[in-house]
């Protein structure tokens, strides 16, 4: 019997729709007490499934499930003080558990940067179910840079090609034609 290769625990079994009406919830790290708590009142846009070394995964995911909702849908309700910044020079300021280590927003400050405006956020941390569940995969080739075997990536691919996440090695063509069409209006501006 030859195993699939694991994606990230939220697909493995398969990709669960969405509910179609969700509008938010709230985020919660995995700390068994005083979890940091971030309310969302939104469903999440663009979710989809990252190979990159700088997206959080939880214990054996291969890829990151990261998705954006708008930044003023999001409000840190409860242990706020436990967060800290992982990377401050980084595009996407990861806002991270400083005791379990997730992350719970990613924002962008970059006031001229094509994604200002949304934070990143895993909507599997929700505590309610729902969410529209990613579509692609981002980043894939990324998973070598942290160790995975180059001659798996075949079997990497067809796994996600399965799981109806069209695999890409930086975003998908819609996400990659806006950040252009972004670049293209300032250079005109
Ligand atoms: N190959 C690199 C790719 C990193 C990368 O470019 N990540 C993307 C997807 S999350 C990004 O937008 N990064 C901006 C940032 O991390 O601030 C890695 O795995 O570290
Ligand atoms: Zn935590
Ligand atoms: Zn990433």
């Amino acid at each position: 019997m030859t195993t699939k290769p694991l994606i990230h625990p939220s697909v493995d079994q398969g990709v669960v729709s969405g509910s179609g009406s969700f509008s938010g919830g709230t985020l919660a790290c995995l700390c068994a007490d005083n979890a940091v708590k971030v309310a969302v009142k939104s469903d999440v846009l663009h979710n989809h499934a990252c190979g990159c070394s700088k997206c959080w995964k939880p214990a054996g995911a291969t890829f990151a499930v990261i998705a954006v909702v708008p930044r003023d849908t999001v409000s840190i309700t409860e242990n706020g003080e436990k967060l800290a910044i992982v990377d401050e020079s980084a595009a996407i300021q990861r806002h991270a558990c400083t005791v379990c280590g997730t992350h719970l927003i990613g924002r962008i400050e970059n006031k001229s940067h094509p994604f200002h405006g949304l934070d990143f956020v895993h909507a599997e941390l929700f505590e309610e179910k729902g969410a529209t569940p990613p579509s692609f995969a981002a980043f894939v080739s990324s998973i070598i840079e942290q160790g995975y075997d180059p001659a798996a990536m075949g079997a990497v691919r067809g796994r996600l090609e399965e799981l109806g996440l069209s695999p890409y090695d930086c975003l998908s063509p819609p996400l990659m034609d806006a950040i252009a069409t972004s670049v293209a209006k300032s250079k005109a501006a």
